[in-house]
């Protein structure tokens, strides 16, 4: 993969390493201006440290030729050498007080940007998750390099170069061709390590999709929560052997380039070996020569060595091991911000506070597919959801039932017609403001490693956690018999992994869900979702939160997705939906004397539980429909 170049011939390879310094110096915002500025003076003082030694070690061996005395000119010398010392012991914390600071806006910028997209479908593509991996400023590979560290570098390689002008001169002043015979070298080489670095990180870059998946067997083959699944089905080998396998892909070419590059390192030696040595072997040969000039010779050895050490190799390293993550964070601020947000951007006021009604919900003519070529999942959808309503919308595996509540969520954009909350538009609604009236409870929730207390009040993260409305709904959710056993109640932190941590069972982590929604309908949410929220429950603990979610009618609405059909029964309004749209709908008495798909699914269910199975219906049982 490659992160957006502009390279297209000179002109677009030049404007394009132009564009990247600048955007690297642009990172040097996030430091501060005085601890900027303090590193540019410290490292101009380092740059010319090496010319002002080369000059005034000229001045001594004169007045030592001469026999005069040397007291000021040592005194010069060592003053020079402390003050390069001072400044470098100083530039050493001052680089990395600036290269954190810039670092961490990095961290901070970056999960910024994956949290205010407010729809999911960007982040879920492949392409996104890698430039996720490659722009944050955690480097796991040895050609990987902080925004940070770039930036300061780039820093450093500027006013490196007024160092190397200074010493320049010094050389020219000795003859005009020494100037450009070690400086010349210097800067082939230099390119010649670039290249072969570049090469580098293009593997690098080529290896982040192996680098993912290797993590995801890795995860597999160590992580606690996955260890239990890998251990009683004996995966442990074939994890390791496919996170092997993926490293290989990552590493091998790594690997042969880095032997390609030591076996090239020839090349530098010729380009920069003849010169120098011509160089240098004509100073010395000058300085024994009538009306040579022994102290010259050493101001002119001591600043050649210097270029050389200026125009080194090291922050070349730094400067383009930062550049692929400084263009993948400039990519995702460009897709995230452009591709789904500008549709939300125009903010329609909605009523806030306790008493603000139940939404009125409508799905007009919905289409919506997870790629442009992907089939539709959902296809001219109809559908309303009245305000106070017990709606429950049933149909069989893969029928779209999750996909339809992330729409209503405002996780995904329809590709086709629109869903309206009390006439208006949900594209054009502030997510933050519809999603404090509505609150979701999704079939694969999230079991946070936090503690009990949080994970329920995260359910209404916007507002302060308020203890009397979270005991109110674990009371009503039935949770509050699960706290009674729990070594520190509500302060009992949910994850074996966790000091002090227990772990629930499916059943009471439902509990744990349907309190979190509970909880948001105490604190102001008026439409509750529920993707099968009494799954793991047994039959009386599913009755209860039935019931429960009954005495919530008419102040808020209630969207049930069930497989149990005898669950949904009570509601107000079932509907059925199967390729993509509402097939049928009506209450279940109404849909049984239609005796349509939905009788038909009630009374294979109904069959089953007589026998003694479960009370579900799957896709198997798709001859029903
Ligand atoms: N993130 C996704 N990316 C691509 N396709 C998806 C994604 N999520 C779901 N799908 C596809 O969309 C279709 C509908 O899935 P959905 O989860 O909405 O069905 P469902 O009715 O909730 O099924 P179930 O009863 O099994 O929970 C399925 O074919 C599924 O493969």
């Amino acid at each position: 993969m490659s992160t957006n170049t502009d390279e297209t011939g000179w002109p677009g390879k030049v404007f394009t390493v132009f564009k990247d310094r600048l955007m690297l110096l642009g990172e040097l915002r996030h430091a501060g201006p005085l601890a900027v500025i303090g590193l540019l003076v410290l490292q101009l003082v380092i740059s010319f440290v090496p010319a002002l030694t080369a000059m005034t070690i000229e001045r001594l061996v004169d007045l030592l030729l001469d026999n005069e005395p040397t007291t000021v000119a040592l005194a010069l010398l060592g003053s020079v050498i402390l003050v390069g010392r001072l400044a470098q012991i100083w530039s050493t914390p001052t680089s990395y007080l600036i290269a954190q600071r810039i670092d961490a806006a990095r961290r901070v910028g970056l999960t910024e940007l994956a949290m205010s997209s407010p729809q999911i479908g960007m982040l879920e593509q492949s392409r996104t998750r890698e430039l996720l991996r490659i722009a944050r400023a955690d480097p796991e590979f040895w050609a990987e390099r902080t925004p940070g560290t770039g930036a300061t570098a780039q820093l450093g390689l500027m006013t490196r170069w007024v160092g190397v002008v200074v010493a320049a001169l010094v050389l020219t002043d000795f003859a005009w061709w020494l100037a450009p015979l070690v400086i010349l070298p210097a800067l082939v080489s230099r390119s010649i390590w670039r290249r072969q670095f570049m090469e580098h990180i293009e593997i690098e870059r080529a290896g982040v999709r192996a680098g993912l998946e290797a993590d995801d067997w890795r995860r597999l083959a160590v992580e606690w929560t996955d260890g239990k699944e890998s251990r009683t089905f004996g995966l442990h080998n074939w994890a390791v052997d496919r996170w092997q396998d993926r490293l290989l892909v990552m590493l091998s070419p790594k690997w042969r380039a880095g032997v390609r590059s030591a076996l090239d390192q020839w090349q530098i030696a010729v380009v920069i070996g003849p010169p120098l040595i011509a160089a240098f072997g004509l100073i010395v040969w000058q300085a024994g020569e009538p009306g040579g000039s022994v102290a010259a010779a050493a101001a002119v050895l001591g600043a050649g060595w210097a270029i050389l050490n200026l125009l080194g190799f090291a922050d070349a390293l730094e400067i383009e091991g930062a550049i692929p993550g400084c263009r993948a964070y400039a990519e995702l601020r460009t897709t995230l911000a452009t591709s789904e947000n500008t549709s939300i951007s125009v903010a329609q006021p909605l009523e806030h506070g306790e008493l603000r009604p139940a939404p009125l919900v409508q799905f007009e003519q919905v289409s919506f597919s997870y790629s442009d070529t992907g089939p539709a999942v959902l296809d001219g959808l109809d559908l309303e959801i009245a305000p106070g309503e017990l709606l429950a919308i049933v149909g069989l595996n893969g029928a779209g039932k999750s996909t339809l509540i992330k729409l209503l969520g405002g996780l995904y954009v329809p590709s086709g017609g629109r869903i309206t909350v009390d006439g208006h538009d949900l594209t054009h609604i502030d997510p933050r403001q519809w999603r404090s009236r509505i609150s979701i409870v999704f079939q694969d929730f999230v079991r946070y490693h936090l503690s009990l207390l949080d994970n329920v009040a995260l359910g209404y993260a916007a507002v302060p956690v308020d203890r009397e409305r979270v005991e109110r709904a674990a009371a009503e959710s039935g949770l509050d018999r699960v706290i009674t056993r729990l070594p520190q109640k509500w302060d009992t932190p949910l994850s074996r992994t966790r000091a002090g941590g227990v772990d629930l069972s499916g059943g009471q982590w439902q509990k744990v869900v349907l309190t979190r929604a509970m909880y948001a309908f105490q604190s102001g949410a008026r439409l509750l979702v529920l993707d099968e929220p009494t799954a793991h429950l047994d039959v009386k603990s599913e009755f209860e939160v039935f019931h429960q979610l009954a005495q919530y009618k008419r102040r808020a609405g209630v969207v049930l997705i069930s497989h149990r059909l005898s669950t949904v029964r009570l509601a107000d309004r079932i509907v059925l939906l199967d390729g993509g749209r509402i097939v049928e709908s009506g209450t279940h008495d109404e849909l049984m004397t239609c005796d349509g798909k939905y009788a038909k699914l009630f009374a294979t269910q109904a069959e089953r539980f007589n026998q003694g199975y479960d009370d579900r219906f799957d896709e198997g049982e798709g001859d029903a429909l």
